[in-house]
């Protein structure tokens, strides 16, 4: 499965999203390591602050089939943006803990725009489970 392969995925992912409010449309595509694919896309509601973004509903929907840290290779997001999309920030941390912080993530756009970077590289010196341990 090659990036713009997954790329695809996440582009059909994306016309299922359902945003009334924002009419931005977002889709995910997330890869695991033995070669499942799990899509997202954004699914809003009009008390604002419950939309979840399409990063998220594809991690989610993977750990709902028993998916877990470890599982994935590579995640692809798609959106209309004029530069490659940048995922939003509470994303990076949920794709940091869940995706490892070596996870290749594709960003793109319509244009076809791409851009390849690793969940630790979306979001330096994170705030993680380790920092719990600490007394
Ligand atoms: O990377 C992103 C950025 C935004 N959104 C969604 C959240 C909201 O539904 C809409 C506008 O922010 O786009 C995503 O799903 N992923
Ligand atoms: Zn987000």
């Amino acid at each position: 499965m090659n990036n713009d392969q997954l790329i695809a995925e996440a582009a059909a992912a994306r016309l299922k999203a359902y945003t009334p409010y924002s009419n931005f449309k977002v889709g995910a595509a997330l890869l695991c390591n033995d070669g499942r694919i799990f899509h997202g896309c954004n699914v809003e509601n009009a008390s604002y602050g419950l939309c979840n973004c399409a990063e998220r509903t594809a991690f989610f929907s993977a750990f709902a089939h028993g998916y877990q840290p470890g599982d994935f290779d590579k995640l692809a997001v798609i959106g209309d943006t004029d530069g490659p999309i940048a995922p939003c920030g509470a994303c990076r941390q949920v794709i940091l803990e869940l995706g490892g912080n070596e996870l290749p993530v594709v960003l793109s756009n319509l244009k076809g725009d791409i851009v390849e970077t690793t969940a630790s590289a979306q979001l330096p010196n994170a705030f993680g489970g380790a920092d719990l341990k600490k007394k």
